[in-house]
């Protein structure tokens, strides 16, 4: 492969990310007839590749740190970016568990008998050629390879530039460990050069060798990939989640939630950014609300109402309902009722993730019923969006458009299907 002889030979990005698309559509050819076992033998070989590899993985993030410190990264990127051995273990032990997830190809997902006695199933296939386009975070290389490998496609991973050393290791040390096994080399392959030009080619398709894009990043990236894509896109974009506090909320509850929803970690695309507090129950929670979060070192921007009950509260301007913070900061509004909540969350929200929280059952079916996000909880943290926390074992991320593929998308959700159609000389009349 593919990592190992990426140094560019072409002189232009788009020759360059042509040839990777050809040499992916060979693999996944390859890749598609791959049987199970030896797709999860080669994913636990690539585990003990990685770990074999740590020195030299750690030395290329040590570059990646240094430049990053140098261009004045701030800390909370800096840390998504490091690694340590503890951290290269837990990379590993998730390519273990990939492995050990149940193979999402062959599945039959209906099956039927026509009255002319034609049997007609519907089977689980791989997708083909997966492009991923994702942030500076190290354990995405292998996370997004080893998912996408795991249900029988080739993957094209472009990580983010600041990463590029760290990522190229990780994917040199993985298809090392899985070519022992038999897989074809250029099945995960990295974007060997961090020109964004690559990220482009990446939209066009590739003259039709990708099948589906993941973007997973934040606004600059979906601005170019809503004016570029002519490709199908599972979007994992940026999350302006929301929590609306219904007049039924139970106050101990909705402080608890609340607090979990914006400050487990602020950083991930599933924390909140937004608080709604219904009119009705505002004179009661709102100042708990409030209060805890300010306690608990959160920065409050709020409208005339939230600003009246702590002097700490600053004002919360139009641009704020349509922040994702990824940091410990938060937007509070008093809203009239179930429908201005909605209303607030369609007008600002990015269809990511958004929880209720009441006693009111027909309250909480109603939200569920009318807010066009990928995921739409009762009574439960924002944080819960994760396919971990679903039980998918593993995800690339959390899908915000329309695809079959929304919400978290684990190895069930890098597969397609087909058709298969059994006949005993059937013609059609
Ligand atoms: N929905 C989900 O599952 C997830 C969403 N996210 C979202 O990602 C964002 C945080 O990630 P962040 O580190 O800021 O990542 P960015 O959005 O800055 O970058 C992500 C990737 O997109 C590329 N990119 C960004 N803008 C452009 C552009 N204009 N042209 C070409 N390539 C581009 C980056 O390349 P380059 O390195 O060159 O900048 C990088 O490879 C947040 O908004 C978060 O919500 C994060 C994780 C999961
Ligand atoms: N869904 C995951 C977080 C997704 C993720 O990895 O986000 P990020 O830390 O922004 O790259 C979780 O809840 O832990």
């Amino acid at each position: 492969m593919s990592v190992l002889s990426l140094k560019p030979r072409h002189e232009d990005v788009d020759a360059l990310m042509r040839e990777i698309g050809r040499r992916a559509r060979a693999a996944a050819r390859r890749m598609a007839l791959v049987p199970g076992p030896t797709k999860d033998a080669a994913l636990r070989e690539a585990a003990s590749s990685l770990r074999d590899a740590s020195a030299a993985i750690l030395a290329a993030n040590g570059a990646d740190l240094d430049e990053a410190r140098a261009k004045g990264l701030p800390a909370a990127s800096l840390d998504r970016l490091a690694l340590n051995p503890a951290r290269i273990e837990a990379i590993a032990e998730a390519l273990e568990s990939i492995a050990g997830l149940p193979d999402p190809l062959g599945r039959v997902l209906a099956t039927y008998e026509r009255p002319n006695g034609l049997t007609i199933e519907r089977v689980a296939t791989p997708l083909g050629v997966v492009g991923v386009i994702f942030e500076s975070r190290p354990n995405v290389t292998a996370d997004a390879g080893a998912l996408c490998l795991k249900a029988g496609n080739a993957a094209i991973l472009r990580a983010g530039s600041e990463s590029h050393r760290s990522a190229t290791a990780i994917a040199q040390a993985m298809v090392e460990g899985l070519t022992r096994h038999g897989l074809p080399a250029d099945a995960i392959q990295l974007v060997p050069t961090k020109d964004r030009a690559a990220v482009g080619a990446m939209l066009t398709g590739l003259d039709g060798a990708i099948d589906v894009i993941v973007p997973r990043g934040g606004k600059s990236l979906v601005a170019r990939v809503q004016d570029e894509a002519r490709v199908p896109v599972f979007a994992h974009l940026e999350g302006i989640c929301h929590v609306f506090v219904h007049a039924g909320a139970d106050l101990a509850m909705a402080r608890s939630i609340v607090r979990n929803s914006k400050m487990r970690r602020t950083g991930i695309c599933g924390a909140a950014e937004t608080l709604l507090v219904d009119r009705p129950c505002a004179g009661t929670h709102l100042g708990p609300l409030v209060t805890d979060l300010l306690e608990a070192g959160c920065a409050v921007r709020g409208d005339a109402a939230t600003q009246a009950v702590d002097p700490r509260v600053s004002p919360a301007t139009e641009e704020d309902w349509r922040t994702e913070y990824l940091d410990a900061i938060i937007s509070v509004r008093v809203v009239d009722g179930l429908e201005a909540a909605v209303d607030h969350i369609e007008t600002y929200g990015s269809h990511h993730t958004e929880s209720i929280l009441t006693e009111d059952r027909a309250a909480a079916e109603r939200f569920m019923a009318e807010v066009d996000s990928a995921i739409v909880i009762h009574n439960a943290s924002t944080q819960f969006a994760d396919g971990g926390e679903f039980g998918f074992g593993a995800e690339i991320g959390i899908a915000t458009g329309r695809m079959h593929a929304r919400g978290p998308v684990g190895v069930e959700q890098l597969t397609t299907f087909k058709y298969r159609v059994r006949g005993t000389g059937q013609i059609r009349p």
